[in-house]
């Protein structure tokens, strides 16, 4: 054995971890298929023709058919206003045959993707983007995650990750991400610092992170020399090119334990939106989970 070798992190694999609970899933949703003659049903709702969200969602609903789960496709043009992007989903949200809406996020400048979310009925927000679930989430009360936050959780479970007492940074606040991230974590008893673009000194608190999210949106923003030896490192970034918003191979030579990009947080979000997505439609068939 060589001294010189750097360390290396070991990875927390997400592709493994969401094809467990995707055949997990799948069980759940043959089971309720079989007991109520009616399948779980995702709408998926996407307004104009990003070609990176025309992917997502295409991945969402193949892994939706994966799963024995039917999807939705609601395809709006780009042009589609507040009113009646808020009626559609008002519409999906009383519809029986729906279980589970997820707006794909962003909407564009012109719409109020606030107001979108917020006309998603609690009980189908299996996204986890409504105000009501963020404060179910964070007053741990029974509600839907956030998807790629809970997506984070369940790896860092999965990974025996100790979180309690422990040091969280997250770099990012998005509704979607950030925010709910560093909730979640702080639930679970970690002492949480947000970062954004406003953070002066961003590098001295990065530095003091045991477990550090980062969520920003910029390929390969944060370095292995800016992080503490033996830190956890989380990407949920997923920029042009699949890079992360860690430069992986400075970091892996730091971290204790870390996510790769693809195959790290991306198909957790998925796996936890499918999972979700049965327990709505468990829920509102009335059936016994
Ligand atoms: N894998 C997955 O399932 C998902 C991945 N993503 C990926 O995660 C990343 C973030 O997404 P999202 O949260 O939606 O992005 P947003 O653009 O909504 O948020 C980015 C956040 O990063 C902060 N930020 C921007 N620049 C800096 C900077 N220089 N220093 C510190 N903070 C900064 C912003 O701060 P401020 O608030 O001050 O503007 C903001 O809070 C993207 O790469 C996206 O593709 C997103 C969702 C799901
Ligand atoms: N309302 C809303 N909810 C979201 O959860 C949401 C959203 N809007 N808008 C866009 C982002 C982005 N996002 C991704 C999900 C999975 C992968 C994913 O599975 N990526 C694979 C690679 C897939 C490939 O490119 O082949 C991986 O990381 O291994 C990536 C990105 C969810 N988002």
């Amino acid at each position: 054995m060589s001294q010189t070798t750097s360390p290396t992190a070991r990875l927390m694999d997400g592709s493994a971890l969401a094809r467990r609970l995707g055949a997990e899933t799948a069980e759940r949703a043959a089971a309720l298929t079989a007991r109520t003659g009616q399948a779980p049903c995702l709408a998926t709702v996407l307004v104009g023709e990003d070609p990176a969200s025309v992917t997502y969602v295409r991945m969402k609903r193949n892994r939706c058919a994966k799963a024995g789960i039917q999807s939705r496709h609601v395809a709006l043009p780009a042009d589609t206003g507040t009113a009646q992007l808020v009626d559609t989903i008002g519409g999906l949200s009383a519809d029986p045959g729906v279980h589970g809406i997820l707006l794909q996020h962003p909407v564009g400048p012109h719409v109020d993707e606030r107001a979108a979310f917020e006309a998603i009925a609690p009980e189908k927000d299996v996204d986890g983007v409504t105000a009501h679930s963020f404060a179910a989430m964070s007053l741990g009360m029974p509600g839907f995650a956030s998807c790629t936050p809970g997506g984070i959780m369940r790896l860092l479970d999965h990974y025996d990750v100790e979180l309690s007492g422990k040091h969280a940074v997250v770099v990012g606040r998005s509704a979607i991400l950030g925010k709910p991230a560093g909730m979640l974590l702080l639930a679970r008893n970690a002492t949480v610092t947000y970062c954004h673009s406003r953070t002066t000194d961003l590098a001295a608190h990065v530095r003091e992170a045991d477990v550090l999210i980062a969520a920003v949106g910029r390929a390969r923003f944060l370095h292995g020399d800016q992080l503490k030896p033996g830190a956890v490192v989380v990407d949920a970034g997923y920029n042009v090119g699949n890079v992360g918003d860690v430069d992986f191979a400075s970091a892996a030579a730091v971290a204790s334990l870390i996510t790769p990009v693809p195959g790290g947080v991306g198909p957790m979000t998925i796996a936890t939106l499918l999972a979700q997505t049965v327990d709505a439609a468990t829920r509102l068939s009335g059936a016994a989970g």
